[in-house]
Parts: C-alpha cells; sequence; structure tokens
C-alpha cells in the first residue's frame, strides 16, 4: 500500500487523480489533501476518501472546516501554514505526493518533497520553470523521483526508449522534441477580434478541461511556452531541440523524433487520468478509466505551423529561455500576475504579453544563487508586472 498526498486535491488534476485513486483502493491510500479555499468540495472528499490529514493554505476556511468536521465526528485532522504543509509532505509514511497546485504558490511543498526523497508527480510547471536547476539539484541531492504529468511531458516519457531514460536527447538518439499544442480557443478566430474577449471565452478549452488560469495559458499559447521550458528541464534538451505543432483535435499527445527517421507518438483521448495512471503506476500500467481510443470514429488528424504573430507569447518564451539564467522566473511572474489581472477584467486578453515583455524588459535576470534570491526575483517581477497592468488601465 502506497500512501499518497494530493497538492491541489480542490483542482481539476487533483480531482483527476482521486478518481484513478477510487479505482485501485488494494494500492493506494490517500494520506493528506491540500487546497486553499474550497472548503464545500474538500469536505466532501475528506468523506469519501479519509486521509489523516488535510492542509488548508487560508486560516478563516481551515478554521470553518474544523469545525465542521468535527460536527460531523470525522477522524481528520486539519492544519494550517507552511510549516504544517511541509510537514505533511516531508512525512515519513508518505510515498507520493501529486504536485497540482497551480502557480508559484505550489514551489514550497514541491521543493519539500524532493527534499524528503519523494516519488513526487508534477503537474505544477510553473514550479519547475521557475526554479528550474535549483529544484532538480533538490530531487536529485533528495534522492527523489520525479514523473511528469503534464500530458505532453508524460507523452515525451513515453516515447523515450526505455533503456534511454535518464540520458539527454544526443546519448538518447534524440533529435527533436515535438510538443503539440491544440491552439486553445482562438486559433480561428480573426486577429482583430482578438482584444475583446473575455474570461469565460477564453477558458473554453476546446480538448481539455481544466483550471482557469492553464485555460487562458492555453488560449494565448504560453502554457506551451512554460512547456518547452519544462521540457528543456526534463529531458536535458536545448531550446533547438525542442519545437511546438498546433494539433487541434490533442489527440497526438506530442512526439519524439530519432536520428534513424523514426517518430514516436503517444495517442490517446483527451483526459488527464491517463498520464495520472501512467506516472502512479510506473513502470506498471495500470487502469485509468479512460474510454479506448476509436481512430476509425474521428476526423483527421491535422497539423499546423504555429502563427507567431497570433501567439506571441510562444516567442516571449523561446527568448527567456535563450536568456537564461531567471528570465524564466521572470516571464512566470509576470504571466501569472497578467492573467489573473485579465481574469478580474483589469487587463485585456492582447495586453498579457504586452505586460510579460515589459516585465522581462525592466527585470535583471541573474543565474540563480539561492532559493532566497529567486524569490526575491519573483517578488519584483510581480510588483513591475502590477505596475505595467496599472499603466495599461490608466
Ligand atoms: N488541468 C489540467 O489538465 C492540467 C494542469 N496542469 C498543471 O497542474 C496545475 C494545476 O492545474 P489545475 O488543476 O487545472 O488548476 P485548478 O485551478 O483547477 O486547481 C488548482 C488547485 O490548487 C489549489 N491552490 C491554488 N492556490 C493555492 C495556494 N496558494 N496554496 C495551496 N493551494 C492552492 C486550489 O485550491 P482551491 O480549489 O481550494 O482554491 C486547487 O486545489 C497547474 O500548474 C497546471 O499548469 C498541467 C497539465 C494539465
Ligand atoms: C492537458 C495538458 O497537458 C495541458 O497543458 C494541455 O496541453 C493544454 O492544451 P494546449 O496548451 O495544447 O491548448
Ligand atoms: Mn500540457
Amino acid at each position: 500500500m502506497q500512501n499518497v498526498v494530493i497538492l491541489g486535491s480542490t483542482g481539476s488534476i487533483g480531482v483527476s487523480t482521486l478518481d484513478v485513486l477510487a479505482r485501485h483502493p488494494e494500492r493506494y491510500r490517500v494520506f493528506a489533501l491540500v487546497a486553499r479555499q474550497r472548503i464545500d468540495r474538500l469536505l466532501e472528499q475528506i468523506c469519501t476518501f479519509r486521509p489523516t490529514y488535510v492542509v488548508v493554505t487560508e486560516a478563516e476556511p481551515a478554521e470553518t472546516l474544523r469545525n465542521r468536521i468535527r460536527d460531523m465526528r470525522i477522524a481528520c485532522e486539519v492544519l494550517t501554514g507552511a510549516d504544517a504543509l511541509a510537514a505533511v509532505v516531508s512525512a515519513p509514511e508518505v510515498d507520493i505526493v501529486m504536485a497540482a497546485i497551480v502557480g508559484a504558490a505550489g514551489l514550497m511543498p514541491t521543493l519539500a518533497a524532493a527534499k524528503a526523497g519523494k516519488k513526487i508527480l508534477l503537474a505544477n510547471k510553473e514550479a519547475l520553470v521557475m526554479s528550474g536547476a535549483l529544484f532538480l539539484n533538490a530531487v536529485k541531492d533528495g534522492g527523489a523521483q520525479l514523473l511528469p504529468i503534464d500530458s505532453e511531458h508524460n507523452a515525451i516519457f513515453q516515447c523515450w526508449s526505455a533503456n534511454a531514460i535518464g540520458q539527454a536527447p544526443s546519448v538518447a538518439g534524440v533529435e527533436k522534441i515535438q510538443l503539440t499544442a491544440s491552439g486553445g480557443p482562438f486559433l480561428r478566430k480573426p486577429l482583430s477580434e482578438l482584444n475583446e474577449v473575455t474570461p469565460d471565452q477564453a477558458c473554453s478549452h476546446p480538448t481539455w478541461n481544466m483550471g482557469r488560469k492553464i485555460s487562458v495559458d492555453s488560449a494565448t499559447l504560453m502554457n506551451k511556452g512554460l512547456e518547452v521550458i519544462e521540457a528543456c528541464h526534463l529531458f536535458g534538451a536545448s531550446a533547438e531541440q525542442v519545437d511546438v505543432v498546433i494539433h487541434p483535435q490533442s489527440i497526438v499527445h506530442s512526439m519524439v523524433r530519432y536520428l534513424d527517421g523514426s517518430v514516436l507518438a503517444q495517442m490517446g483521448n483527451p483526459d488527464m487520468r491517463t498520464p495520472i495512471a501512467h506516472a502512479l503506476a510506473w513502470p506498471e500500467r495500470i487502469q485509468s478509466g479512460v474510454a479506448p481510443l476509436d481512430l476509425t470514429q474521428m476526423s483527421a488528424l491535422q497539423f499546423e505551423v504555429v502563427d507567431r504573430e497570433r501567439f506571441p507569447c510562444l516567442t516571449l518564451a523561446y527568448q527567456a529561455l535563450q536568456a537564461g539564467g531567471t528570465a524564466a522566473a521572470v516571464l512566470n511572474a509576470a504571466n501569472e500576475v497578467a492573467v489573473d489581472a485579465f481574469l478580474n477584467n483589469r487587463l485585456r486578453f492582447t495586453a498579457i504579453s504586452d505586460v510579460i515583455a515589459a516585465t522581462l524588459a525592466k527585470v535583471s535576470a541573474p543565474t540563480i544563487g539561492s532559493l532566497a534570491e529567486l524569490l526575491a526575483i519573483d517578488a519584483e517581477a510581480r510588483l513591475i508586472a502590477a505596475t505595467q497592468i496599472q499603466l495599461r488601465a490608466a
């Protein structure tokens, strides 16, 4: 029996993870659930999965939940605060940590899991993008195991020759990693109309059902930009070795092209329970609940070149990657602030990329020395991005 902690249990990935775990009660037990504020959903999860602990990062909802659990006489301890979060993730009973908090907020608990040598299922791409080598060194030093949940990276992992896992592309015979991008809800929208799109339109993803922040990232293609950086870190690739191709159907989840001309692709219906089940059980295979793929029942699969004028965020991500140092952390911080402003009707969709470009130009991005330095640069980038948003509101 393996004990699992889910960081971000109330979100899209958290719910899919619990769905897979529920199919395998003989293999997995939920040790702890972590969320920020969605108490009603968390309470339902507690009733179903009976974790030993829950951590609610906001103090007021934590107190509300504590009272409700006491009234219902459920044996589950409700904790709050950063120390409690790190302690739960690092507890000796814990085998697996699903890192599915959205954004930079997920960095500290995921780092704690790395230092404690856990098996980490990494959905939270922002943590890796912002901290890069610092996080990978913590994984190595802590003796942790890192498995990708992001559908493209899980696909690449599955397409990497089994006997070359852990080797850099040049050693593994890999020529190119090709990430597929759906193109999001605005792939065919006239460019002149992008200025007026609403948060709900941006969050109506054509193929995946996801949280609001990553949905907006898909609509700008910043999601793919973050994924290019994520792929470089996870697979030891250079920016030149990672390409993006538009594939509106989201059936091919990514491809690996080898030196001998072979291209390996991983396919499946767009449902995150497949990569979750894959990483949970790897190197074994378990049921995920995902319907089998029937290619005879689908329309043609399309592949297209990315229109860089429509999607300037992808170019910004490649620029940050080439710049090196903490530029990717600045990119990520500015994007988080700009997307939040867009979702709260304080910024136009088309201005998201302007705010990120202006922030990248204003914040110097030296190579990371320490976690404290990284957090300082993240905070500085957020302040500059907020100023840029105010300038555009004026
Ligand atoms: N959804 C998907 O299909 C995919 C997601 N990912 C990545 O996985 C991560 C999660 O995405 P998704 O599930 O869609 O996001 P959601 O917005 O659906 O869920 C986010 C989760 O994080 C919790 N959370 C948010 N802020 C904090 C905080 N400050 N402290 C603690 N918990 C917090 C939320 O709690 P609460 O609900 O209480 O607010 C919720 O449980 C992202 O990094 C995303 O990029 C990657 C690939 C696919
Ligand atoms: C499911 C998943 O991994 C998302 O990151 C997905 O990739 C979003 O779709 P697009 O970014 O391709 O629109
Ligand atoms: Mn993805």
